[in-house]
């Protein structure tokens, strides 16, 4: 089973909602809520402690109606079979895209060449419990017979990104253990982490799909040199490295133990690897039953996506709505704003999850697309953003449609701070689709005793013409088992676009160019001769910076 090619721009749907756009060109939102005063109940989808209101976009009956004559067309549920049962979707890379797999209940069956994958996941998260076990309880011991007290993960990209934002978001569920994150091959992100923490007690997590990736290996080469320098023990090695990969041969050259691997496959994406052994340092962090309990509200979202009908399926929704700004209203970001402190790395991972998968220009035939595809992801934790960029989302030229997310009941209930938050949320959508009127405007400049002149000259900076579309996804609180149907809920947002955009959104091209670029010119600079190889830009910066080293 492939998935399907439909040129999205030649659908029927599409000249539908080319309509409906040019329709609803002059209708205000307020209008739609004065129109039907059911608005609210009928956009609203409610599942697993996680309320979803999108009334307050801008859409009817109808739009709706034709946004999921899209999703038909394009065969979503055929696609949704073939991503869940196994099929090789990932076409460029020949591979099947399984991240639900590594959810999935114990007793479940999924074949991939033939073999049912599901025994070895269940392997590889038996020895997760056990070696977490072992570590938080202190079983583990380092080199010199002391506790593991710190855990450094060096990984970037999806071997970052995931455990960083969880592990942030799931602080309140943390234990003793202080976890680490080195990504950068910045020297200052390993040098930083060192001054830290002792090797006696340290445990260094190498994870990488690859194990190949520049930055990944550079700073776990400088890790292993730091602790040899100080153990003077290779065999102390074993006790402080272990590797979360999928490449055994080159774990075992650099020297890690193959019994100190936790193995994932190549039909598990980096960016939605936070489910496999990538996760080990959430599991560290939290316990093993919380990362359980994680894996839990993902597989409880993945049946809601399979499941429910599309007008009340939570991915499909914020897909299509995605959709409907991006190629009807020229909508070019779009904006995550948890008001949620512990969820500040929210956004930047679905920076990458969404920008490497559908950040496309070329379809699924390999033709160049004639629409636009995934848009700029981006995001702050409100109240922060509020006082920053809101101003431009309020009356700025771009439209920039947001999705606010915020827990009902917050883990630090100190004094009226979570009102206080909360509050903000309410009122920030409110404001983004009522706008301020020109009348109330100058009724307030009258009431604080401004002159007829100066009301004429103030009013027009002070009017706000509403009508921004917004998603509230309300949780009732922010736990392991929301999260996780949070995380899988922008996970399959992103698949459903793909397979509207007709683009391949599980592989990644893009980030290789760089890669290539970045091992020809190192070379160049490990000497100090003047270099002409490239355009004189280049050339220029690259002997500027010999001259200066
Ligand atoms: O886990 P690895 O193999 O080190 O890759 C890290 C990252 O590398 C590249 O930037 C991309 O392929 C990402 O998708 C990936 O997450």
């Amino acid at each position: 089973m492939t998935l399907s090619n439909i040129a999205f721009s030649k659908t029927k749907a599409y000249q539908d909602l080319l309509q409906d756009r040019q329709r609803l060109s002059q209708t205000h939102l307020i209008s739609l809520f004065q129109k039907d005063a059911n608005r609210q109940s009928k956009y609203n989808i409610i599942d697993q402690d996680i309320l979803l209101d999108f009334s307050k976009n801008i859409i009817d009956e109808v739009t709706l109606a034709h946004l999921i004559d899209l999703a038909n067309e394009c065969h979503l549920s055929d696609a949704i079979q073939a991503q869940f049962s196994g099929s090789k979707i990932n076409q460029t890379e020949d591979r099947a895209v399984l991240h639900t797999a590594l959810r999935a209940k114990a007793n479940h069956s999924i074949l991939v060449d033939g073999e049912n994958i599901i025994p070895k996941i269940q392997a590889v998260k038996s020895h997760m419990r056990e070696f977490t076990n072992q570590i938080i309880s202190g079983d583990w011991k380092g080199y010199t017979g002391k506790d593991i007290t710190d855990v450094v993960n060096i990984g970037i990209g999806g071997s970052d990104l995931g455990p960083v934002m969880v592990t942030e978001a799931l602080r309140p569920y943390k234990n003793h253990l202080n976890i680490h994150f080195v990504s950068n091959v910045d020297g200052t992100h390993i040098a930083e982490t060192l001054k830290k923490v002792n090797p006696e007690t340290t445990l260094f997590l190498i994870a990488s799909k690859t194990f190949t990736t520049q930055e990944t290996m550079a700073n776990a080469f400088s890790a292993r040199n730091w602790f040899l320098d100080l153990a003077k023990d290779e065999q102390a090695v074993s006790k402080h490295f272990v590797a979360l990969s999928t490449n055994a041969k080159a774990v075992s050259e650099f020297g890690i133990d193959v019994a100190n691997m936790f193995e994932f496959w190549d039909w598990v994406g980096g960016r939605y690897s936070l489910w496999s052994a990538i996760g080990l340092s959430i599991s560290l962090s939290i316990g093993f039953e919380n990362f359980e309990l994680l894996l839990a509200g993902a597989n409880e979202m993945d049946t809601h996506f399979a499941t429910a009908s599309f007008d009340k399926n939570m991915p499909v929704v914020l897909a299509l709505l995605g959709i409907w700004y991006v190629n009807f209203f020229g909508a070019a970001t779009h904006a995550i704003l948890p008001y949620d402190q512990y969820m500040h790395r929210f956004a930047a991972y679905f920076q990458q999850g969404d920008m490497e998968s559908n950040g496309k220009t070329v379809d699924r035939s390999g033709n160049r697309v004639d629409y636009a595809t995934g848009p700029v992801i981006w995001g702050e934790p409100g109240t922060n953003g509020q006082h920053a960029f809101y101003q431009l989302i309020h009356q700025g030229s771009q439209l920039i449609p947001a999705d606010f997310i915020a827990p009902a009941i917050t883990h630090n209930n100190i004094g009226n701070h979570h009102t206080l938050l909360m509050s903000n949320f309410f009122a920030q959508t409110e404001a983004l689709m009522n706008g301020k009127t020109k009348e109330v405007v100058e009724e307030e400049l009258k009431k604080a005793g401004k002159s007829e002149g100066e009301i004429t000259k103030l009013s027009p900076f002070k009017v706000f013409e509403g009508n921004k579309p917004t998603n509230s996804i309300l949780v009732k609180q922010i736990t392991p088992k929301t999260l996780g149907a949070l995380i899988a809920m922008y996970e399959h947002k992103i698949f459903v676009q793909g397979v509207i955009w007709n683009v391949f959104s599980y592989d990644q091209w893009g980030v290789e160019l760089g890669k290539q670029l970045a091992n020809s010119i190192l070379p160049e600079l490990e000497n100090n001769e003047k270099i002409h190889s490239h355009d004189s830009s280049t050339n220029g910066l690259i002997n500027q910076f010999k001259a200066w080293r």
